[in-house]
């Protein structure tokens, strides 16, 4: 899930912010360029609208009424060539206040002598004017004096002052013409309604401060940060995003022209710029994470439809290798897992089948292994033990006795002559004879005691725990059902008996062989005092 997370996030991720970094940086192109457009354009019509205003008042300055009124006024003992009408200054400023009247972008239009001294104005209270120390050579054409914009509280608007030349009719200076010129009748020219791009075009004194914007509700109190002014300055024509007059986050630049001391600005509302791009960048992240989502989702459907039953088939492979192999599991599917899972169940139904028949061959062999041990162990004719396991046996009651000093006895019986029922009456019955006698045995001892065919017609007995007088009596009860059998063969009745010797283990016994011989010798003597007894040697 993660892989298919990490594998459809990065390349869609990557790639779309990489298109939408592109498209961000061509759209801050775009609109850096159609504000240099709103800027230069702007920049051209105040430079223009002035040209204008200063071309008016030219035209004003070089009336006769002007000339001859500052003439009077100024020097009233140059002979003067003008009618009485414009030889005082209220006749002059009656002049001055019909031109104004003419001319709607004018405030106010002052006349000073050449030292810079108000002659006649317009106005209620005209504006003292600095004129410079010298007019250019052709002041005649040239002479234009602008004064910084402001904001002018006596006219509640700002204000961009001119001064032209006012010359006599010898070309001599006089004195200027200032006039006061209301800039929101700049306005209207600095941006065009239909040709000119989206954003606002604002004339910003050398504080920063708003001069004339061409929003018209733009708040002319309002002043742009200085360090953002200065940057804007320094790098004319360069967009910068800042905190801007018209909107609160604006991309913008300045134009500096170079007869104006403003500052022109562009600027335009980052927010509604991007917009359409931030609108498509959220469009375009909602859609990657409803990819991831649908991904993740069925990136998990995946991996559990794969995982579970593998899961499965895991458990039942641990619990056979644990060793149980009635392990069955459900194929429900007909994919490869479904597959694997039958081929599974099949590779697990062998191996039962298989386990069955180990532990069948196994059964049987331990069976055989039984049924050899006995076979090792007994006597074929009687069914009592061999000769070799009667000196396991013994040997075992040694090392028991010297262990636990629990005494046990020995009997050592012979047929008596044996060789002569054999002669008389043949070896079949001679081995019947043999097992008749087995058979006593068995019943006249106790399960935990032995009965062994030592060799021929001879018998071994073991008594465990068993002293020399217990031992004399199971002895003498040998004997006596032996005497008493009555054995038939070809119609003879043959009587059978038994000569028993009988020893205990003693301490120096360290060997079968040497408790045989002492038997042996107690046998001897039984034979020796006449058969048919059981003698015992201490
Ligand atoms: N039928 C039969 N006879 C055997 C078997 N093994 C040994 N015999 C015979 O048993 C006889 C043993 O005789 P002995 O014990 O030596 O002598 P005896 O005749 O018994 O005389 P006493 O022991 O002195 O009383 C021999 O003739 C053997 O041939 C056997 O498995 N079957």
């Amino acid at each position: 899930m993660v892989f298919a997370i990490i594998a459809t996030l990065i390349p869609s991720l990557g790639l779309g912010l990489l298109s939408f970094r592109q498209n961000e940086a061509q759209i801050s192109d775009n609109v850096t360029r159609e504000l240099r457009t709103l800027t230069s354009d702007a920049s051209r019509e105040v430079e223009l609208w002035i040209d204008k205003r200063a071309h008016e008042v030219r035209v004003s300055s070089t009336s006769s009424a002007v000339i001859d009124g500052l003439s009077a006024i100024a020097r009233p003992q140059t002979k003067i060539r003008a009618n009485s009408a414009t030889k005082n200054p209220q006749a002059l400023a009656h002049y001055l206040r019909s031109v104004q009247a003419k001319l709607d972008t004018l405030r106010e239009l002052t006349v000073v002598d050449a030292n810079g001294q108000v002659v006649a104005s317009s106005g209620v209270t005209a504006a003292t004017v600095t004129l410079p120390n010298e007019w250019p050579p052709n002041s005649l054409t040239e002479g234009l004096v602008i004064i910084p914009p402001h904001w002018d509280e006596r006219y509640t608007t700002a204000t961009l002052s001119i001064a032209v030349p006012v010359l006599s009719y010898d070309n001599l200076l006089m004195g200027a013409l200032v006039a006061v010129l209301d800039l929101r009748t700049l306005q209207p020219h600095l941006k065009s309604p239909m040709k000119s791009p989206p954003g606002e075009v604002l004339l910003l004194d050398q504080e920063g401060r708003i001069l004339v914007s061409s929003q018209i509700d733009a708040d002319k109190l309002k002043q742009l940060d200085g360090p953002v002014l200065r940057r804007l300055q320094a790098q004319p024509g360069e967009s910068l995003v800042f905190q801007g007059m018209t909107h609160r986050e604006v991309i913008g630049l300045a134009d500096v022209p170079e007869n104006l001391p403003v500052t022109i600005v562009a600027e335009r509302d980052r927010a509604e710029v991007y917009s359409t791009w931030v609108e498509l960048r959220d469009m375009f992240l909602a859609l990657v994470g409803a990819l991831v989502i649908v991904v993740a989702a069925v990136a998990f459907q995946l991996g559990r439809s794969i995982v579970g039953p593998l899961q499965r088939l895991i458990g039942a492979a641990d619990r056979i290798a644990g060793g149980d192999l009635e392990v069955r599991l459900t194929a429900t599917r007909n994919d490869e897992l479904g597959h694997l899972t039958q081929v599974f169940n099949q590779m697990a139904d062998r191996l039962r089948h298989s386990h069955a028949e180990i532990m069948a061959a196994n059964q049987a062999m331990q069976q055989q292994n039984q049924v050899l041990e006995t076979l090792s162990i007994t006597d074929s004719l009687t069914g009592l033990y061999n000769r070799s396991k009667l000196d396991a046996i013994l040997s075992d009651e040694l090392a028991r006795f010297k262990r636990t000093h629990r005494e046990f006895t020995l009997l050592m019986m012979d047929i008596d002559y044996f060789k002569t029922l054999n002669d008389t009456y043949g070896h079949i019955t001679g081995d019947e004879i043999l097992t008749a006698v087995a058979r006593i045995l068995i019943q006249s001892i106790r399960s935990i005691d032995y009965a062994a065919r030592y060799g021929g017609d001879e018998f071994i007995i073991i008594l465990v725990e068993t002293s020399t007088d217990q031992a004399l009596k199971t002895a003498e009860r040998i004997r006596s059902q032996v005497e008493n059998m009555r054995y038939s063969a070809n119609d003879s009745i043959i009587a059978v008996t038994v000569s028993i010797g009988v020893v205990q283990c003693q301490s120096g016994d360290m060997t079968p062989t040497a408790v045989f011989a002492r038997a042996d010798s107690a046998l001897y003597e039984a034979k020796h005092a006449g058969r048919n007894r059981a003698f015992c040697v201490s």
